[in-house]
């Protein structure tokens, strides 16, 4: 006999930062939502993504500056013990999918664990049973990108990294983009020899190449090998290792090989064809309230195709929209989505951030001034205290001597921009803010004070 179809108000495809968010402000809504995800619940942040990252770049962080002040103070640097620190990642990762299962419980939503698709606009396929639903969210994230390349079987993700109980002695990732970025460092500091090949002429595109050219330079000074210029094309096993080979003629062995040539939007198992979803090489395409050209059915989060300079794709950006539609539905606010000041971090040693009006545009516009900081530690000696000699602070005013803008490469740039996300948030100039805030001396805010 065939089970009855259950309905519910809400059915969210996905449980990642951004269903989190929108079911957690639904909670007192009396709603029936429920959560489906085929992977792990939690999605890819706190399982394969931001929070294992940000736990393995705390120990890489400590390591690598003791390295730094070798004779300087210090006689032996700190080495990683890798096999120890995975067992740790375990210990308090491995219980994440349960804990997000509990809170989405707990927040008076059903959890269902399976893989949805579409049967037509309200009814999704789950397992092998059906559920209706009066409005549908679509929030199924991204994915690893496959090359298209012979051998490509033979490449990881990222998704594995996170699982690498032992160490291999080589690995070569391919691209440079921000997640091969932040994983070579924390691989190479534990013992590995890292390669990183990638197709332009530099890495971490979205950031300010003046910028990026100190984290290249200390990224090799710490062992890191770059090729530029190549894009892979060939990956084949040799008796026990790796052979890579690009289309520029560079030819590696190694033991390893990530592929980390991008993420692409998580669309395949969900028949949107079927039901007639517009989609573009970006994800779903979704109107100012985020609903997809079919009424009643909308998207959050990475899936979403947006554009970069506004609404990157990042877990805060997901989470936002999360929100967002919780508001929606429940009537409080009925505009569109408008997207805040959204700073952007690559926690590589040193870090890189940035926020607001990007400071290689703003060089070329007469509208906006560039104000440099080279040379931090020496002139600034918060940064000599860390011995942070590579910092550098760039900040964009406009002709109204409002910050609009800042870029920071140092070992702790992520925690520097955000002291400026509000003042560019709130339009504020550097004398509202030097009039109304005194931050705690001599901590991270100060340093910034007399910067802005
Ligand atoms: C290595 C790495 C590091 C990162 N670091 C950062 C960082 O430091 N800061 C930051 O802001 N962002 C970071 N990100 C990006 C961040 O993880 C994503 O922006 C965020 O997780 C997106 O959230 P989401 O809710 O859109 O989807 P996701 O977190 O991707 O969750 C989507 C979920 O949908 C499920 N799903 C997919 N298809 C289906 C289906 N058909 N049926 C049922 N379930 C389905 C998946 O199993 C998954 O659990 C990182 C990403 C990676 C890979
Ligand atoms: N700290 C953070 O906030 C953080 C960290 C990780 C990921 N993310 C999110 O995940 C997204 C995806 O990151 P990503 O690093 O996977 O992708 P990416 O698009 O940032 O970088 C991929 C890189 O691979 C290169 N590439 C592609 N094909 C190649 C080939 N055949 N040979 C050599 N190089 C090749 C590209 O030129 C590009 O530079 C980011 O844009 C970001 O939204 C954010």
């Amino acid at each position: 006999m065939e089970k009855m179809m259950e309905k519910f108000d809400y059915a969210v495809i996905g449980s990642g930062p951004a269903a989190f968010m929108f079911v957690n402000g639904m909670k007192d809504s009396q709603k029936r939502i429920a959560v489906i995800d085929g992977g792990k619940f939690g999605g890819i942040c706190p399982n394969a993504g931001c929070e294992p990252k940000i736990f393995l770049e705390g120990t890489v962080k400590t390591v690598l500056a003791s390295r730094q002040l070798l004779g300087k103070g210090i006689e032996t640097p700190a080495t990683i013990n890798w096999e120890d620190l995975m067992k740790r990642k375990k210990q308090i990762f491995n219980a994440y999918p349960d804990g997000s299962i509990k809170n989405f419980q707990a927040n008076g939503a059903t959890s269902i664990q399976e893989t949805a698709s579409f049967i037509d606009s309200h009814t999704l396929k789950v397992g092998d049973q059906k559920i209706w639903a009066e409005k549908i969210v679509i929030a199924t994230g991204q994915k690893p990108n496959k090359l298209p390349i012979e051998g490509s079987e033979l490449t990881i993700s990222s998704n594995e990294v996170f699982n690498l109980d032992t160490l291999p002695k080589r690995i070569t990732f391919i691209g440079g983009g921000f997640v091969s970025m932040e994983l070579a460092v924390i691989l190479n500091a534990a013992g590995a020899k890292v390669d990183i090949v990638e197709f332009a002429d530099r890495p971490l595109m979205p950031f300010n190449p003046e910028h990026v050219k100190y984290v290249v330079e200390e990224m090799e000074q710490q062992g890191i090998t770059f090729h530029f210029n190549h894009g892979i094309s060939q990956v084949e096993k040799i008796g026990t290792e790796y052979q890579v080979t690009s289309q520029q003629g560079l030819v590696l062995k190694t033991d390893l090989v990530v592929d980390a040539s991008g993420r692409v939007p998580n669309l395949d198992k969900l028949n949107l064809d079927k039901i007639g979803i517009k989609t573009d090489r970006g994800g779903i395409v979704v109107d100012g309230n985020l609903q997809t050209n079919m009424a009643g059915i909308y998207a959050a989060g990475d899936v979403v195709s947006k554009n970069p300079n506004v609404a990157p794709k990042l877990t805060s950006v997901a989470q936002f929209e999360g929100e967002y539609l919780s508001g929606y539905f429940q009537g409080i606010t009925e505009k569109v989505i408008k997207y805040p000041v959204t700073a952007t971090a690559a926690f590589t040693f040193p870090q890189i951030a940035q926020v607001g009006v990007n400071v290689d545009e703003a060089r070329e516009n007469p509208d906006y001034k560039v104000v440099d900081h080279q040379h931090m530690a020496e002139d600034d000696f918060f940064y000599t205290g860390t011995n942070d000699y590579n910092a550098q602070l760039s900040l964009v005013f406009d002709k109204t001597n409002r910050l609009v803008g800042a870029s920071e490469v140092s070992q702790s740039a992520a925690d520097d921009i955000d002291n400026f996300v509000h003042l560019i948030g709130l339009g504020l100039t550097r004398k509202d803010w030097a009039d109304k805030y005194l931050p705690v001396f001599p901590a991270l805010a100060y340093k910034l004070r007399y910067f802005a």
